[in-house]
């Protein structure tokens, strides 16, 4: 469920046309839904009543600091890649006691900072981590809480670049050597051994790869048992797909997947922890453009827009598809002719997409990316000296830029040039 739609003839989120937000802030721009963030936020934790679960929001699909709020006023705890992350997620609200860290690459400050901070969790994913972790843990005087992140060689049915689960992927230990690790793990100072996590990959629509990865790690759980390592949390990941294109089966519904939870480890009396991202984040925005030129190509034709591949670059690194809607509602009889759809950066891979059925759409309208509150913002980049964007939160009838554009001067205040190279050459 979403709450963009049109009303008037105009695409609006919740009460407010896009037209508006477009003449206040400019364009391109991020646009969020408050009510479609809340609706899924409530509708996955509320799956899990009875369950003992924790959501901790995964803060790489969106961590702007007014999302973050709204989630952790809803009780959202969050799963962090970085310190940046982290930073980001305390200082809009979400605590320390609720936030864990996965990533394979964590380094000494960034798990020092954790450590200092009191997380509720570092995912270690390789040995040399657990060997580093117990060392800085120790020498602070502290335990570090930690789960392992195994690897359950689970194929799931997703794009290439975005599976996790399988043997070849840099993520987790794999599954036949975390017995081992476990059993290190709770012989090393500074380390308070508390849980198993996995994650499989993301935009994952089928339940099955969850239901044979649960099945892998309830496995590895009750053996570790037989021998004394009692586990008390078991850490999901995320991975929930969401529809991109009105073809693509929907979602997985939360309760269908809380009831695989619930098989697979109701009865250990442990608790859970899910780190969903897009299930949360991703129908909940939108990236609004402008329409910059229309030209007739010897071949085809191309609708050239004010964003680019710098502030959403999904289509260009995944062959993802959005949903390309017209702010201004088409005549229902208006022809639909394919044309591709491009951003103004000098790449070749600037493209939306290619000979998309489209109703004309003139220079100077509007046109809104459907599917973009997830990995959207958070990956954009300066390229071609271009801005990041405003970011805009709904509510209702009132909107707040959220994030606003920085000046040029700011920009440039970033860099500096050294004294040696003000002087004249000599
Ligand atoms: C460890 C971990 N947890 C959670 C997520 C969130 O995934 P998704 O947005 O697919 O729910 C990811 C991203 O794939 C991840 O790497
Ligand atoms: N960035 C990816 C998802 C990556 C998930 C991170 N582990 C996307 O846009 O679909």
């Amino acid at each position: 469920m979403d709450h963009f739609a049109y009303k008037s003839g105009v695409l609006h989120a919740e009460e407010v046309p896009l037209t508006r937000i477009a003449e206040s802030v400019g364009t391109p721009f991020y646009v969020y839904s408050s009510a479609t963030l809340e609706h899924h936020y409530r509708v996955f934790s509320e799956a899990f009543v009875g369950q003992n679960a924790h959501v901790c929001f995964a803060v790489k699909t969106n961590g702007n600091k007014a999302v973050l709020a709204l989630l952790a006023r809803l009780g959202a705890g969050a799963d962090v890649v970085s310190g940046g992350e982290m930073r980001q997620a305390i200082a809009a609200g979400i605590p320390a006691k609720r936030i864990v860290f996965s990533g394979v690459g964590k380094t000494r400050d960034e798990l020092t900072a954790a450590l200092a901070a009191g997380i509720a969790q570092i995912n270690v994913e390789s040995e040399p981590e657990l060997r580093a972790l117990s060392e800085f843990a120790a020498s602070m005087g502290t335990l570090a809480p930690v789960a392992l992140r195994v690897n359950p060689d689970v194929a799931a049915d997703t794009h290439e670049k975005i599976t996790t689960g399988r043997k070849e992927n840099k993520f987790g230990i794999d599954i036949d050597q975390a017995p081992a690790l476990f059993r290190l793990a709770r012989t090393l100072p500074g380390i308070d051994l508390k849980g198993v996590a996995v994650h499989i990959g993301s935009q994952i629509l089928d339940l099955e790869p969850f239901r044979q990865a649960f099945a892998r790690l309830r496995e590895l759980v009750l053996a570790l048992r037989a021998e004394g390592i009692n586990l008390e949390r078991v850490d999901l990941g995320g991975g929930l797909g969401v529809p991109y294109h009105r073809d693509d089966p929907t979602s997985p519904p939360p309760d269908a997947y809380a009831a695989l939870t619930r098989e697979a480890f109701g009865d250990l009396g442990v608790r859970l922890i899910l780190e969903p991202g897009r299930l949360i984040a991703g129908n909940a925005g939108m990236l609004v453009s402008r329409v910059v030129y229309v030209k007739e190509g010897a071949s085809r034709n191309f609708l050239i827009l004010d964003s680019g591949f710098n502030d959403l670059i999904r289509p260009a690194f995944y062959e993802a598809f959005h949903e390309i809607l017209p702010v201004n509602l088409p005549a229902p009889d208006a022809p639909r002719e394919p044309i591709d759809v491009v951003g103004p950066i000098c790449e070749s891979s600037d493209i939306f997409a290619r000979q998309r059925l489209l109703p004309p759409i003139a220079p100077g309208e509007l046109v809104a990316f459907a599917t973009a509150g997830a990995y959207g913002a958070v990956m954009a980049s300066t390229y071609n000296g271009r801005p990041l964007v405003p970011e805009v939160l709904v509510r209702g009838a009132r909107f707040d830029v959220v994030r606003r554009r920085p000046t040029p001067a700011e920009m440039a205040a970033l860099e500096t040039v050294p004294d040696w190279l003000k002087n004249p050459a000599s």
